[in-house]
């Protein structure tokens, strides 16, 4: 990566794994904008979440296709931004390095266990805890030639954030 390189990072992760809290911690700490991907599903998938179902890869494409969108304007603009978005599959994540070649993955990784208990306590616009199961079936880890880490979600959001960016300074 060159010293003039500012990626763009995709905060990656089952549902619950701390994707929009971390993010907008992260996103204080570096001083990036901060996008949840969430907010980008078109209204039938979160309808389709809501209703207990599962997205598969067609429903997720187009999310996909949108996120690059969003990571491209970025780069264009010289100016970074950090995107909460799933990610669970690896061409899921060539999508989005087909728009911005740059884009690197912080993969926020933590055991079904430790996902379900935060998850219990926490109410969410559109997605049931039911599906986790499903995320952790979906997910496919980062491949060791993906620009990216793994991040271990055990200590605190403050914590976790501070992981996240000390890495990303590190790849400046
Ligand atoms: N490191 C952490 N320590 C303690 N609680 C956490 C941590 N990370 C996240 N949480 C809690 O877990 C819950 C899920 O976090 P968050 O909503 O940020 O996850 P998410 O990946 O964005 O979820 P989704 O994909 O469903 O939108 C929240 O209630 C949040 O406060
Ligand atoms: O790929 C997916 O199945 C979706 O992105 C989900 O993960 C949700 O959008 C989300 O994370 C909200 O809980």
């Amino acid at each position: 990566m060159s010293a003039n390189t500012q990626p763009s990072i995709i905060l990656m992760g089952v549902q619950g794994s701390g994707k929009s809290e971390v993010g907008a911690a992260l996103a204080a700490l570096l001083h990036i904008d901060f996008i949840d991907g969430d907010d980008l599903h078109p209204a039938a998938n979160k309808e389709k979440m809501r209703s207990g179902h599962a997205l598969n890869d067609e429903d997720r494409l187009p999310w996909l296709k949108t996120i690059g969108q969003r990571t491209r304007e970025a780069a264009a603009a010289g100016k970074p931004v950090i995107i909460a978005c799933s990610a669970l599959k690896r061409w899921y994540r060539e999508v989005i390095r087909h728009e911005a070649a740059d884009v690197v993955f912080v993969h926020l990784h933590g055991d079904y266990a430790l996902i379900e208990a935060r998850l219990q306590k926490r109410s969410h616009e559109y997605m049931p805890t039911t599906l986790l199961g499903s995320q952790f079936d979906t997910l496919e880890p980062l491949a060791a030639w993906e620009a990216g880490v793994v991040v271990d979600i055990n200590p605190p959001i403050t914590a976790v954030a501070a992981a996240a960016g000390e890495w990303y300074q590190n790849q400046l």
